[in-house]
C-alpha cells in the first residue's frame, strides 16, 4: 500500500556490481527493495551495474530524435502510416489532434534475440507484439547497436532486480525465471516538446498543464532515465502529486500493475504523471522540452503468470497487455485499428 511518502527513496545496488555477491548483501538489498515497492512503488537506484553513462544515453536518444520528421515516418507504426507492417514496434508521433495532454513522440525497441513470429501482412489489423525491430538506414543512424546493447544491459538488470523480490517474497531467487522466455520488454525513447503555458500555470496557480496523464505501468517494473527537465511527480497515499526530479546518476524504478498483481498488492503500482516541460528562453540555446528513456521490463507473450502465493487465478501476459493497451494514447488513432485481438 502506498504510503504518504514525501520523496522518493534512494537505494544504492553497487553490491551488484561484485562478480558474486555475499548473502549478507542480496538478503539486505532484497529487504531494503521490499521495503521502498512495498511504500512507496518507486525508487532512485544508483550504481546499476551497467556500461552505460547518462550522458551517453541522452546522445543516443537525440541522435534519433533530431532525425528529419519523414525520416522518422518510415519507422511509424501501422497505426499512423498504413501501409507499413509494423504494428507494436518502431516510431510514434505527436498527436496534438487528439491528446494534447500526452504530447510526445517516441521509439520503441523490443528484444533483438526474441523467436518472432513473421509479420503480419499490411492488411491486417492487429497488433503483434512479438515482432521484429525497425531501424533507421545505417547511413543516418550509428547508434542502433548501442540502444540494442542498451536493450540487454536493462533486461539482464531487471532480472537481478526481479530476483531480489522473489527472495524479498519468500521464494528461490530464479522463481520467475519462466517470465524471462522471449521477453516482450520495451526500450521507448521518449521526447516531450516544449508547450507553452499561462503564466498562472508557471507560477503554480492555474491548472496543472501535463505532457503525460496520470497512469500505472502494465509490466513487472519500469526503469527510468530522464534528463535534468524535470516534470515526473508520483502520488502518494494523501493524494498528493511528489516532484521525482532528476538525481544525477541514478535510474528511477517502479513497480508495475502485474507486478503489484501477482505479489497480491505487497508490492505497490504508484500512479505518476508527466509535467508539459516549460519553454526555455531562446538564449539558452535548448528549447527541445524533455527526454526520458524508460525500460518496461515484461514477461513473455505466452506467460502464464500466477501469483506468488495462494489461490490458482491465472492470467496470460499477452492477454494482460492488449486489455491494458486501449488506454495508451500511441495506439490511440481514429483508425478503428484493432488493439484488443491476437495476432494471427
Ligand atoms: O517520461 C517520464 O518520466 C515517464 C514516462 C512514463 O511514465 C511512461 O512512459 O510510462
Ligand atoms: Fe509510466
Amino acid at each position: 500500500m502506498a504510503t504518504s511518502f514525501s520523496s522518493l527513496p534512494i537505494v544504492d545496488v553497487s553490491a551488484l556490481k561484485q562478480p558474486e555477491p555475499s548473502d549478507g548483501d542480496i538478503g539486505a538489498l532484497s529487504a531494503q527493495l521490499y521495503d521502498v515497492f512495498a511504500t512507496t512503488g518507486f525508487a532512485y537506484i544508483v550504481n546499476a551495474p551497467l556500461s552505460f553513462d547518462h550522458a551517453e544515453i541522452f546522445r543516443l536518444a537525440k541522435e534519433f530524435f533530431a532525425l528529419d520528421s519523414g525520416t522518422k515516418m518510415k519507422l511509424a507504426k501501422k497505426s499512423f502510416q498504413p501501409g507499413h507492417a509494423n504494428t507494436y514496434r518502431g516510431y510514434f508521433p505527436t498527436q496534438p489532434h487528439l491528446a494534447l495532454d500526452n504530447l510526445k513522440e517516441g521509439f520503441e525497441i523490443g528484444s533483438r534475440t526474441t523467436s518472432y513470429e513473421s509479420l503480419p501482412s499490411p492488411s491486417q489489423d492487429k497488433i503483434n507484439l512479438s515482432e521484429p525491430n525497425v531501424w533507421p538506414n545505417k547511413e543516418l543512424f550509428a547508434a542502433q547497436a548501442r540502444l540494442e546493447q542498451l536493450y540487454e544491459e536493462l533486461q539482464t538488470f531487471a532480472s537481478q532486480l526481479l530476483s531480489l523480490l522473489a527472495v524479498s517474497l519468500g521464494k528461490a531467487p530464479d522463481f520467475f525465471c519462466s517470465w524471462l522466455v522471449d521477453p516482450l520488454s520495451t526500450l521507448r525513447l521518449l521526447h516531450y516538446p516544449p508547450v507553452p503555458q499561462d503564466p498562472k500555470t508557471v507560477l503554480d496557480e492555474g491548472p496543472v498543464k501535463l505532457s503525460c496523464t496520470p497512469h500505472t505501468d502494465s509490466g513487472i517494473l519500469t526503469l527510468l532515465y530522464q534528463d535534468s527537465t524535470g516534470g515526473l511527480e508520483v502520488l502518494n497515499a494523501s493524494g498528493d502529486w511528489i516532484p521525482a526530479p532528476s538525481v544525477p546518476g541514478s535510474i528511477v524504478v517502479n513497480i508495475g500493475d502485474l507486478m503489484a498483481q501477482v505479489s497480491n498488492g505487497r508490492l505497490t503500482a504508484t500512479m505518476h504523471r508527466v509535467r508539459a516541460p516549460r519553454p526555455k528562453p531562446s538564449s539558452s540555446g535548448d528549447a527541445f522540452g524533455r527526454f526520458s528513456i524508460p525500460f518496461f521490463f515484461e514477461p513473455g507473450e505466452a506467460c502464464i503468470v500466477t501469483p506468488v502465493d495462494g489461490d490458482d487465478e491465472v492470467v496470460i501476459y499477452g492477454e494482460h497487455v492488449r486489455k491494458k493497451m486501449s488506454t495508451w494514447v500511441e495506439f490511440q488513432d481514429d483508425s478503428g485499428y484493432d488493439t484488443a485481438s491476437t495476432t494471427g
